[in-house]
């Protein structure tokens, strides 16, 4: 099959994104602010607009145990899984299959008042990753979505604001043996995960309800997602 037209752009901004998200966040510039810390999770942001418009970058580091980097952008990506942990979500449509790991989405999210509705276009993909630091580690798994245009959807005709929007989810997973040789375990896998994302809210929202909103949703998000996929593996093989 020919090449996408999107492909070229995924792949040039995967591997941007990826090479940003494995940078620490003393090392990825300066100006980035804790705003959210609980158990192994800790959330930074930068306070950046542009035009006037909250673009804050975030980014947010985990640790969870059981759980691998493959299973985590697994259950990200796929769109069956979504309605059950992203719960700003009120309609979600796949509008094409680009291939099995990249597709194209429409969002509508719940309105978030008193800013206005908004919704989302963006393209999906997800990718192992060779890990060139640590030769015999585990892979690198990463999803990315940016938001892309489609003629027959254009932004801002109907009731929503159009947002625009970069997410990078990264996963690590590190694997401790067990000593007496016996078969791996959940208690023995653990992945890191980094969650990048810069949100365009596309039309003007108050910066003190559009920063208030990330403060409160972006922990519940990634709290409940990955207790989501914790409680979804649990009982199955993993997923290396
Ligand atoms: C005015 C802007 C509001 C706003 C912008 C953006 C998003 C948003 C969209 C997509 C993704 S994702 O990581 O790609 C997962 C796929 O859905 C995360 C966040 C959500 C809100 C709203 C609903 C609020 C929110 C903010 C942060 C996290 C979750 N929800």
């Amino acid at each position: 099959a020919g090449q996408h037209r999107l492909w070229p752009e995924i792949d040039t901004l995967v591997k941007q994104q990826v090479s940003m998200a494995r940078l620490g966040v003393g090392e990825c510039g300066a100006g980035w602010q804790l705003f959210a810390e609980d158990g192994e999770m800790r959330m930074y942001r930068r306070e950046e607009e542009v035009d006037g418009m909250v673009v804050d970058p975030l980014k947010a580091v985990h640790t969870v145990k059981g759980i691998t980097g493959h299973e985590l952008c697994h259950y990200f990506f796929k769109p069956e899984y979504r309605y059950d942990w992203e719960t700003t979500l009120e309609n979600m449509q796949v509008l094409e299959t680009i291939s099995d790991d990249t597709l194209l989405f429409f969002q509508t999210h719940k309105r978030i008042w008193p800013a206005s509705q908004r919704d989302t276009l963006f393209w999906s993909h997800m990718r192992r990753l060779p890990n060139d630091q640590d030769r015999d580690g585990p892979d690198i798994w990463a999803v990315v979505n940016n938001s892309t245009d489609l003629a027959s959807y254009p932004p801002n005709t109907g009731k929503c604001v159009r947002i625009f929007l970069t997410v990078c989810l990264l996963c690590q997973t590190r694997i401790d043996p067990p000593k007496d040789g016996a078969p791996i375990s959940r208690d023995n896998i653990t992945c890191k995960i980094t969650y990048c994302s810069v949100v365009n809210p596309g039309g003007w929202a108050p910066a003190s309800v559009l920063r208030a909103v990330y403060k409160r949703e972006y922990p519940k998000f990634l709290k409940r997602f990955t207790a989501f996929v914790t409680n979804k593996t649990k009982d199955k093989p993993i997923m290396f």
